[in-house]
């Protein structure tokens, strides 16, 4: 992606920077027969990239080409989603990717999420 969007390697390196990395696990508990709930509404994500490991369950879904689509879960694999920092980064060339969480009637559910920021000091800038 910095190489397609032409970027100066050290301004990649601010904005995939180490410390301000965030992890959330997330338990979404089962809802149970006749009910029906959402465990995440839609939204984007803030951040630049975010990768989700999930477990078998399944219940991400993600819009594209005006469909929601489920994430299928595949055994040690794992998710990277475009978050709204690579949005602006890009000028729109990447976008940030619709998604929501729907919760299992029977089964808990588990995910794990990475979000990659920026450094603190770092500035997003359009790369045009
Ligand atoms: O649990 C998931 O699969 C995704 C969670 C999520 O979208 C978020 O934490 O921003
Ligand atoms: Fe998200």
């Amino acid at each position: 992606m910095a190489k397609n969007l032409k970027l100066d390697p050290r301004q990649s390196e601010c904005y995939l920077a180490e410390p301000t990395g965030l992890i959330r696990g997330i338990r979404y508990p089962q809802i149970g027969k006749g009910k029906q709930a959402w465990g995440a509404g839609v939204h984007t994500d803030g951040s630049l990239l975010s990768i989700v490991c999930q477990d078998q369950v399944g219940g991400l879904e993600v819009y594209n080409h005006n469909k929601w689509l489920p994430v299928k879960p595949i055994p040690n694999t794992f998710i990277v989603n475009i978050g709204d920092m690579i949005k602006a980064i890009s000028n729109d060339e990447y976008v940030s990717v619709k998604h929501r969480v729907r919760v299992n009637k029977q089964e808990d559910r588990i995910s794990m999420n990475y979000f990659v920021f920026p450094d603190l000091d770092c500035i997003i800038q359009s790369s045009k």
